[in-house]
């Protein structure tokens, strides 16, 4: 029986695609064993297809879906030059059902594919996704945008952000949206700031060649904390249909500025110098293999961005990220408002009240006073807290489910992709310039000792 969606993998031998994406398919096959899926891998390598079936099985079972690998079993690999009209509409013409041209390869060459594409006949409902940076700022953003318009229609294009895929990212729209006593404190009159922050003990793992030329601000904030910042703050949209949900998203992305339009005051950078991150040693980031240090790439941003909106009027959004910490857990924390008068006589921490939706592991609490069990007026901080999955392979497979199903509900748009674009640049622009120090910290830490935590 013919595959509903053929699934042409383009960077078929690269990282992405054996680290992420193979075992994310894997583990969502195994799950939804009903799916009708044709897998084809096309790259630049003289493989053959009992290669790439090894490469595939190798990596379902690696998250214990080897139940899957039969139905993709028959998978087939053709080498490609993808920046070439013939050998994509070779790929096109043997699709079997909806073809899914997933881009996993380096943003330069998924530029070149998609020019070509213009040459091709595509046939009616191909998905196109492309992985980040989605451009180098607005102004390559928009120019992608308009080739991609001519190629397929707005809802074909998967611009992938796993980020949106993540548990912890979709709760935001189940706690935001299902709970009355959260809707109905979501704004400045009882929320006091957020922070977004996405601290990682990873350093380069081999990506200088893309890490140094992006640095933390492009590679995290511009391209994921943005959009998990819209899904905080979007106005609730009337479905999760795409449209609606996109449409809530890039509405609140058009009305997020850096905060004062000050990028000096609100923005920190810093790299780090050699330190052990646990029991691995890093060198400093300038001696890293494949770094050009006169670049001057920051593995550690911060900016404050506001949301101009009646909602959202004097809320500080912080968001942050950055490679080789050692302190700090991932986490959208939502800060609120002091209670309008404590009665007198309590004692203890009177901290504010925090939702806290944890990126790693997934998780949501909400930290609360409450009254001491040994004495009722000693205030007390308990957390309530729920589980709620996996991480990364979990959103990639959220991200590979949408595309199989034509859903682009988690992808990003077109307009969102360049407001991610414009809101950054003010920041690039200022560290460009040298208006902002680039400082520095030991790997392991938590930064650099000037900044406040
Ligand atoms: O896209 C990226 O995300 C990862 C962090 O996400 P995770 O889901 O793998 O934890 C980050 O390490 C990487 O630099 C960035 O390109």
């Amino acid at each position: 029986m013919a595959a509903d969606t053929t699934l042409i993998i383009l960077g078929a031998s690269g990282d992405l695609t054996s680290r992420l994406l193979l075992p994310a398919l894997g583990q969502l096959l195994s799950r939804e064993p009903n799916r009708s899926v044709r897998l084809h891998g096309a790259g630049m390598e003289d493989w053959t297809d009992e290669h790439w079936r090894e490469v595939v099985r190798k990596a379902f079972h690696t998250m214990d879906a080897d139940d899957a690998f039969a139905s993709v079993s028959e998978t087939t690999y053709s080498q490609a030059d993808i920046t070439k009209a013939a050998d994509l509409q070779k790929l096109l013409d043997d699709a079997e059902g909806r073809p899914a041209l997933y881009f996993a390869v380096p943003p330069a060459v998924t530029e070149k594919a998609c020019l070509a594409l213009s040459d091709v006949t595509i046939p009616e409902h191909t998905i196109l996704a492309l992985e980040k940076p989605f451009g180098t700022d607005e102004a390559s953003a928009h120019t992608l945008n308009t080739q991609l318009a001519t190629l397929v229609p707005e809802d074909q294009v998967f611009r992938i952000d796993h980020f949106l895929g993540r548990s912890t990212v979709l709760n935001l729209l189940g706690t935001r949206f299902a709970n009355r006593i959260v809707e109905s404190v979501w704004s400045a009159d009882d929320i006091a700031s957020i922070r977004i922050d996405f601290p990682e003990a990873l350093g380069l793992e081999g990506r200088a060649g893309y890490y140094d030329a992006a640095g933390a601000l492009v590679d995290m904030i511009q391209s994921h904390l943005l959009q998990v910042m819209a899904f905080v703050t979007m106005e609730p949209p009337a479905s999760l249909d795409q449209l609606d949900l996109r449409d809530a998203t890039s509405a609140v992305l058009r009305a997020t500025h850096v905060k004062d339009d000050d990028p000096v005051a609100n923005s920190r950078r810093a790299r780090y110098t050699a330190g052990d991150v646990g029991d691995r040693h890093f060198s400093s980031y300038v001696d890293e293999p494949g770094v050009d240090a006169s670049r001057g790439t920051e593995t550690l941003a911060e900016m404050t961005v506001e949301v101009r909106t009646a909602r959202w009027q004097g809320v500080p959004i912080l968001l942050r990220s950055g490679k080789a910490l050692g302190v700090g857990d991932p986490a959208v924390t939502v800060t609120f408002k002091p209670v309008r008068h404590l009665p007198d006589g309590f004692i203890g921490e009177n901290e504010p009240s925090e939702m806290v939706f944890s990126l790693g592991p997934d998780t949501i609490s909400l930290g609360l006073n409450i009254n001491g069990a040994d004495d009722p007026l000693d205030l007390e901080r308990v957390n309530l807290s729920a589980h709620l999955g996996e991480g990364a392979l979990k959103a990639y497979g959220e991200v590979l489910s949408g595309i199989l199903d034509g859903d682009a509900m988690l992808a990003v748009r077109g307009d969102a992709a360049e407001q991610c674009w414009r809101i950054v640049q003010p920041v690039i622009d200022a560290w460009r310039k040298n208006e902002v120090p680039l400082d520095e910290y030991p790997a392991g830490t938590a930064g650099p000792a000037s900044w406040k935590a």
